[in-house]
């Protein structure tokens, strides 16, 4: 079976549930790993270094860049953001599935840097629900708001790049769809 992603990309816009959809397949699937990313975005409450993120100050951040530490890096709604290269390989190796929850350019950079990988966009069911699940999460300032709605009408523009798209309209569908994508790619 030379054709298995090790690889597998989740992309979609903020808001649409792709941290909750993670969080839920990571509890379900122990053949995954997730990939912890590096930002410069100060911690939201209730966020843990280290599990949600690894929290560099932007010199910190720079330092990584230049020493090629990053499998791929971008910049998203005025933060950096960027996957550590070191355990992913390790991890690769040990038989497990990476899952790299990323941006449209991340993605981008992934499919032309990396062999093979499988990326699966996740699409809200409408604009309208996007917002209100971004607002309602509570956790972003207006600007910050505004940010990622612009952003979002740019990744959803960008769909058709993508191996596969699933709404998450139903949470449980939505996971059982992305864990049926996950065994067959
Ligand atoms: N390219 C890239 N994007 C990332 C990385 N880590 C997180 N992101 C994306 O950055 C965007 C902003 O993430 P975050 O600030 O946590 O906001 P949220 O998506 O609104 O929860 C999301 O689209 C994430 O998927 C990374 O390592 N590389
Ligand atoms: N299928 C769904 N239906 C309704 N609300 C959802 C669904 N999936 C996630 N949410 C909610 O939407 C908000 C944004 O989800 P989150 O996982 O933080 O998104 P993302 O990581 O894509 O920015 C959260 O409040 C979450 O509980």
């Amino acid at each position: 079976m030379t054709s298995m992603s090790s690889l597998i990309v989740i992309t979609g816009p903020s808001g649409v549930g792709k941290g909750t959809l993670v969080e839920k397949l990571l509890e379900r699937n122990s053949s995954l790993w997730l990939s912890i990313s590096a930002t410069t975005r100060s911690p939201r409450e209730g966020e843990v270094e280290g599990k949600n993120y690894f929290f560099l100050e932007p010199k910190r951040f720079s330092e990584v860049k230049e020493q090629g530490g990053f499998l791929e890096w971008a910049e998203f709604a005025g933060n950096f953001y960027g996957t550590p290269k070191k355990q992913i390989d390790e991890k690769i190796s040990q038989g497990k599935k990476v899952l790299l929850e990323i941006e449209l350019e991340g993605a981008r950079q992934v499919r032309k840097n990396c062999d093979k990988s499988f990326q699966i966009f996740i699409a809200p069911p409408s604009f309208e629900e996007l917002e209100q699940r971004i607002r309602g999460r509570g956790t972003d300032s207006e600007n910050a708001i505004k940010r990622r709605l612009a952003r979002a009408k740019e990744e959803i523009n960008a769909i058709k790049e993508f191996d596969a798209v699933v709404i998450n309209d139903h949470i449980e569908l939505a996971l059982l769809e992305i864990e049926r994508l996950v065994k067959a790619s």
